[in-house]
């Protein structure tokens, strides 16, 4: 058996032991690399990964490998380690899965997401009268209306773990960063929320902005508090800080952080941290600081793909108890690509617009009138890549198809007429428009408008196609 096969049966296996979103997350980005001596090696991400699996999936890794491999079966992990400048090496480490003790043969039942040592409550330090602190947190932001996609499913599931176990796990700290308006303020307020609301005021959270922090300790200094105000930290069970790349260049606030941090870190502690950048990348920070926040997971958060865009309108719309029309969605979805807040801000101008002159329902001429200006904003011109989403759209067909080989009658004919409209919507010439296409040469685009305009003089439902999504491309590129 090659080791490609063996990890697909132990997927299969695995698929029917945990949820979807856990195997999407922890498993799918697994690539099996060799079987030898009955040892299966698979090549994880990253060290904290091995240590996540070994340390919740362990029992259904085993049972699992057992099944595929014979009760001889073994598992050997291939770990990519970080250079310090943050780019990932080649270099791997071999890691063997830990031996299993004897009285634990177990079923897999019940093991998938069995994870060792819940202490209780490990939050509360008597005499301390956490009703005191306020969390500074916003109600509105719960994982239940964060909308999850490919662009945020690891930061998501791990945020999600933390809120479920906080201090007592591998994320410690957590790092989250992305850039401006991708959720990173939503996210981690939602850690906070969700604890509050399975533990009130037996766990102490607090939520703070880095400007905010510094802000306070200047204060404490000039009021001789300083050591009141470390103290007050020192108390915090899930210390959230948010726009950690402030504290850049400000060295005697990142002194008194470096130590609260480590205090906190020390007992146990949770700490949350987000920035607009990767720590490494973070200038003016002290180093020891900037390897301590790499220490737990850190996880980045990209900007959302058109499906999640649009799952994202529709939610933003029903809690702001507006109706949107797919048509109308699907514009906003299609025109708004640069951050979530920008999303936000589509939905809110219109249904101010809706408000202020009493209309009831909002229609796409309407929409499109409305949001002209911040679409002009967004996207100066349609990119050849948006013209490709919107003829692939038409006929239901996936975006990277018309990027391949595949020579099947469909894809020819919507590459061509993405081809033919990428001419007429762009300032790209006839090379770049075939270096978007998979590489292909300039001649090939000659051909395909070539073959496009024939058609639409010999086919009527030829010519009805392309003149719709001619139309459809035109008012989105308004
Ligand atoms: N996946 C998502 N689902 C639902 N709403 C989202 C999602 N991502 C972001 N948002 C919304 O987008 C808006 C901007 O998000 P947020 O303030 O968390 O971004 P940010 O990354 O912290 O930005 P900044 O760096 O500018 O502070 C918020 O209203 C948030 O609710």
């Amino acid at each position: 058996m090659s080791a490609e096969t063996a990890w697909e049966q132990c997927l299969e296996i695995i698929q029917d032991n945990i949820s979807y979103q856990k195997y999407k997350s922890w498993f799918e980005p697994i690539q099996p690399i060799k079987l030898e001596n009955n040892t299966l090696t698979i090549q994880v991400p990253s060290q904290f990964w091995y240590e996540w699996l070994e340390e919740h999936y362990y029992s259904m890794l085993r049972s699992t490998l057992a099944k595929v491999l014979g009760d001889e079966g073994k598992l050997e992990y291939s770990v990519v380690l970080e250079k310090s400048n943050n780019e990932s090496d080649t270099r791997s480490v071999r890691l063997p899965q830990r031996p299993m003790p004897p009285s634990k043969e177990q079923d897999l039942d019940g093991y998938a997401d069995y994870s060792p040592g819940k202490i209780e409550n490990p939050f509360v330090i008597p005499g301390i009268r956490k009703t005191k602190i306020d969390s500074n947190l916003n109600n509105s932001y719960v994982f239940d209306r964060y909308i999850e996609g490919d662009c945020n499913r690891l930061a998501r599931s791990a945020a999600m773990a933390i809120a479920e176990n906080p201090g007592s796990n591998s994320f410690n700290p957590f790092f989250i960063y992305g850039g401006t308006g991708l959720g990173k303020t939503h996210l981690i307020q939602s850690i906070g929320n969700k604890i509050k609301q399975e533990h009130g005021n037996e766990i102490a959270v607090m939520y703070i902005s880095s400007e905010g922090f510094t802000n306070e300790f200047v204060q404490a200094i000039r009021n001789n508090r300083a050591s009141e105000f470390t103290m007050f930290y020192r108390q915090i069970d899930v210390l959230i800080v948010d726009d950690i790349q402030f504290f850049s260049g400000k060295e005697k606030t990142q002194e008194e952080f470096f130590h609260i941090f480590n205090a906190l870190h020390q007992d146990g502690k949770q700490l949350i941290l987000s920035s607009d950048r990767a720590p490494r990348e973070i200038s003016d920070i002290e180093e020891r600081l900037i390897s301590r926040f790499s220490w737990g997971l850190s996880a980045d958060l990209q900007m959302p793909e058109y499906e999640t865009r649009y799952a994202i309108l529709e939610r933003k719309a029903s809690d702001n108890g507006i109706e949107l029309s797919h048509d109308i969605l699907e514009f906003i979805a299609h025109n708004f690509k640069s951050n979530v807040r920008d999303l936000e801000g589509a939905i809110i101008k219109l249904l101010a617009h809706a408000s202020l002159q009493h209309v009831d329902e909002l229609d796409l001429k309407m929409a499109k009138r409305v949001l002209k200006d911040m679409v002009k904003e967004s996207n100066t011109q349609i990119s050849i890549e948006s013209i490709q989403n919107y003829v692939c759209d038409y006929f239901g067909i996936d975006t990277n198809k018309v990027r391949e080989k595949t020579r099947k009658q469909e894809i020819v004919e919507a590459r061509q007429i993405a081809m033919y409209l990428a001419k007429q919507f762009t300032d790209s010439s006839l090379k770049t428009i075939g270096l978007h296409f998979g590489g292909r040469d300039h001649s090939t685009v000659i051909h395909a408008i070539s073959t496009v305009e024939e058609r639409m003089q010999t086919s009527n439902k030829h010519k009805r196609i392309v003149d719709e999504l001619h139309q459809k491309i035109e008012v989105a590129s308004l």
